[in-house]
């Protein structure tokens, strides 16, 4: 993981309305991006075989489907999407349901990430949600359940980077969306951190998808951020 270049650990969300829009913001975006994220508003546009294509031709795929159901659902659905060619597989951080998609990942390449606590949310939503907890100890709770059940990584905000580090030791990836460059319109993001903080928090991958896909010019978007990473990075030779 220390080894990773900039352009490994940025990861472009292409929340994008079709996929022949999702087509031309790769081929805009070239060899600056390898790794893509796909979530709910392009898999539901036909962006799975978008992303099974995207995979055979080289990108890193991460599949954003926040999955949770009963044990045996879970486990058919990673099943699945274990055969898929992807690198990453969100699903929420609930004990039971990571059980039993790390048994049905067993075998695959497939890193299957816990999602603890959505960036969108503040400690006023966490509370609303039911919670007695702030948004970091519930996070720090589900980064070690997540860890117990022999996850591959965490998705958080940078801001708990730090903590989540500790609890899971050296190995496993942390996933931070909610990733701003300075002066940048937050939107629906409340915990939000720039490329070069989080880096520094000790986030392995970055998720970023506004503030390139929505830029005027998101090739240039794109290189400035991994220019951001790569001072974060130095001098550790792996920039
Ligand atoms: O806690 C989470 C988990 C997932 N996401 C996803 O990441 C991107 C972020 O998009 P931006 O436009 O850069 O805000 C988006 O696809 C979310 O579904 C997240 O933001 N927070």
């Amino acid at each position: 993981m220390t080894n990773m270049q900039a352009r490994d650990r940025l990861i472009v969300g292409l929340d994008i309305p079709t996929v022949s829009e999702a087509e031309k913001m790769v081929a805009t975006l070239g060899e600056s991006v390898s790794f893509y994220k796909i979530g709910y508003q392009l898999v539901f546009a036909g962006g799975l075989e978008f992303a099974r294509d995207l995979a055979k031709d080289g990108k890193k795929i991460f599949l954003d489907m926040k999955l949770l159901d009963i044990d045996n659902t879970v486990a058919k659905g990673v099943e699945n999407i274990a055969k898929m060619g992807m690198t990453m597989l969100t699903l929420h951080a609930y004990p039971k349901a990571m059980r039993a998609a790390v048994e049905a990942a067993k075998g695959s390449d497939l890193c299957l990430l816990g999602v603890t606590v959505l960036t969108s949310m503040d400690a006023a939503d966490v509370t609303e949600a039911g919670y007695a907890q702030t948004p970091e100890q519930l996070v720090r709770t589900r980064a070690a359940q997540a860890r117990d059940a022999g996850m591959g990584g965490i998705v958080c905000s940078a801001e708990e980077s730090a903590a989540v580090r500790e609890i899971v030791g050296a190995d496993m990836a942390i996933v931070t969306p909610g990733i701003r460059p300075k002066g940048a319109d937050a939107g629906d993001q409340k915990r939000v951190v720039t490329p070069f903080d989080a880096l520094k928090a000790g986030s392995t991958h970055l998720v970023v998808s506004r503030p390139i896909v929505k830029a005027d010019d998101p090739k240039a978007s794109a290189e400035a951020i991994l220019a951001e990473m790569r001072d974060a990075l130095w001098p550790a030779n792996n920039a």
